[in-house]
């Protein structure tokens, strides 16, 4: 058996063709330009990549975008400061603060200076608690991707078996709650869980997301089952040049899986597709508008 590739290109490209949509329409009925703020500290090769792909998808989809880059050495204050100006700008609706920060910076001193309205990361605890409550709440993109990505293979997850490997803030926790939402039955492992290949041989559903290059074997893996693979690794690869690897060892992987996510290519179009998402619905909240069609 081989598994069939979940197209995480293909799926992002329609859900952001979904987001233009209604970022047009609520551009021409109500006025509203949904904006979108980056803040990028210091000057990580990978972060700028993934900021600059932010910047061209906002724009690409209606949206406005804004960056702003700070020194890695920035005085927290001042950090501080520049997320209460944006909390506070008409024109800003999404606050994303790019992560990790570099060290000496309080990370949790800074997301929770966001405005849980604007707090497009989901990450602020009033929406991590909001999440957990079973209210409505900006969720993690990632996660919101992962669920997206499962639902283009299984319609309804209801009494699936689902196991999500990483507990991080900004996965693993909210992932299952998500998955919870559901209906599935979830086991939340992570990188001192004992025995993860008897563990991972009852899941329908397989998330790994513990940042462990090819941790998860293919031979762990249930004959059929769905496997989404968040992570992104970079490891030497030939001439010098950097080479993407999951969590998942893709190869053997394929050769159990019934559906497979492939990195890159996966998750990730996924992550930054939902951050558009997200932006809409709080701009819609905001300006209390009715939720988007998205
Ligand atoms: N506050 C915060 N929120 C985040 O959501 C956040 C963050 N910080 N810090 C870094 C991680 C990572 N991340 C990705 C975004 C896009 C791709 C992506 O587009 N990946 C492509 C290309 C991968 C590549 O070539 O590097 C793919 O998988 O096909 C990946 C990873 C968002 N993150």
């Amino acid at each position: 058996m081989t598994a069939s590739i979940i197209d995480g290109k293909i799926i992002a490209a329609e859900l952001r063709g979904r987001v233009a949509a209604e970022v047009a329409r609520v551009k021409s009925e109500h006025g509203v330009t949904p904006g979108l703020a980056v803040v990028l500290v210091g000057s990580d090769p990978a972060s700028e990549v993934y900021v600059r792909s932010k910047h061209k998808q906002t724009q690409e989809a209606g949206m406005a975008s804004f960056e702003h880059k700070l020194p890695a050495d920035v005085a927290q204050a001042d950090l501080i400061a520049l997320v209460q100006k944006l909390n506070t700008d008409p024109t800003v609706h999404g606050i994303l603060v790019q992560l990790p920060l570099p060290k000496g910076l309080d990370t949790d001193a800074v997301v929770n200076a966001i405005d849980p309205a604007k707090d497009v990361d989901g990450l602020h605890p009033t929406n991590a608690g909001r999440l957990a409550s079973g209210m409505p709440a900006l969720s993690p993109c990632t996660p919101l991707g992962c669920i997206i990505l499962t639902k283009s293979v299984h319609k309804s997850l209801e009494g699936m078996n689902a196991i999500v490997i990483g507990r991080s803030n900004l996965v693993g926790r909210p992932l299952v709650q998500l998955l919870l939402n559901e209906n599935a039955t979830v086991t939340i492992a992570h990188s001192k869980s004992r025995d993860l290949a008897k563990l991972c041989a009852q899941a329908d559903l397989v998330y790994a997301a513990v940042g462990r290059p090819e941790m998860v074997r293919g031979d762990w893996i249930k004959p059929g089952a769905t496997v989404i693979d968040v992570g992104i690794n970079r490891l030497p690869g030939a001439e010098g040049k950097t080479r993407l690897v999951g969590d998942v060892a893709y190869q053997e992987a394929l050769k159990t899986a019934g559906a497979i996510t492939p990195v890159p290519g996966g998750v990730g179009q996924m992550t930054v597709a939902c951050l558009l998402v997200n932006t809409l619905r709080a701009a819609c909240a905001i300006h209390k508008l009715a939720a988007p069609a998205v």
